[in-house]
């Protein structure tokens, strides 16, 4: 579902997005999750649900996109699409938690139960954001096997060649290209099992044999259960919504 509805009359009407469906580091050992965390992503993989309710997202103090309204139920996906500046990693922002919305709810539920925003905020997410945040220094094999570890996820043997990465293991991802860089960064997706992804122009420096392979991981989530919430600029996610957002205002 996802519609342009909730709006704010406080708002700035020129303020609100416009919205429209189409179809379209070696560091050293890290300490294992606790548990409880653990058992979380294992459990819920297949029953999170994200519901976003007028939500309004604040950047720098100024509101950048408001009256957004959707939900995702185990398995489904969108795509939020718009010219640079529009919102997108605003909106994301807001989904994690890394900044509060000025107006509306984020609100989770596993099992149909409302569930704690920081607690799934904490064990049921994966990030990947513009910037790959992967240490230069670590090899591709000391990288998957960092984040896995830190995810409380498996071996990382099968990885590289999964992700078309075969013969660079031992390469510094300092060492990488661009594309290469993403493809190592998307690998942190399949370190762990986390029920919802939220990704930041995921194609971005992608070749098409490396965006096939990202809607591939994409589509063995989504039959997990798992949900996505993407901002791109490329085409979306075949069979899903993209959600357009209207240029932004200029404060
Ligand atoms: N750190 C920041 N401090 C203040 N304002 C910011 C900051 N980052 C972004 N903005 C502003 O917030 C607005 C939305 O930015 P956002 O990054 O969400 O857009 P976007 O749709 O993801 O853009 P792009 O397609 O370029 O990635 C923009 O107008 C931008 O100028």
């Amino acid at each position: 579902m996802v519609d342009a509805g909730g709006c704010s009359p406080s708002l700035p009407q020129r303020n609100r997005c416009t919205l429209h469906i189409v179809h379209a580091a070696r560091l050293l050992d890290p300490p294992p999750l606790p548990a409880a965390k653990a058992a979380v992503m294992e459990m819920d993989h297949h029953t999170l649900s994200l519901t976003i309710e007028g939500l309004a997202a604040e950047r720098g103090g100024r509101v950048v996109v408001a009256g957004l309204a959707f939900s995702l139920s185990p398995g489904e996906a969108l795509t939020l699409r718009g010219a640079n500046g529009t919102g997108k990693t605003s909106i994301l922002r807001a989904v994690a938690g890394f900044s509060d919305p000025a107006e509306g709810t984020v609100r989770f539920d596993l099992s149909g139960e409302e569930a704690d925003a920081s607690e799934t905020r904490a064990t049921a997410i994966h990030w990947l954001g513009g910037d790959d945040a992967l240490a230069d220094k670590l090899t591709l094999k000391e990288s998957l096997s960092f984040w896995s570890s830190l995810l409380g996820g498996g071996a990382t043997d099968e990885l590289p060649a999964r992700l078309g990465l075969s013969g660079l293991e031992d390469t510094p991802l300092g060492k990488m290209s661009t594309g290469q860089r993403r493809r190592a960064g998307i690998g942190r997706l399949l370190c762990a099992p986390r029920p919802l992804w939220l990704l930041d122009e995921p194609m971005s420096g992608l070749d098409d044999q490396g965006r096939e392979l990202l809607l591939s991981i994409i589509a063995e989530h989504r039959a997990t259960g798992g949900i996505l919430l993407m901002a791109s600029h490329d085409e979306g996610i075949p069979g899903c919504p993209v959600l357009r957002l209207s240029p932004a205002v200029a404060a």
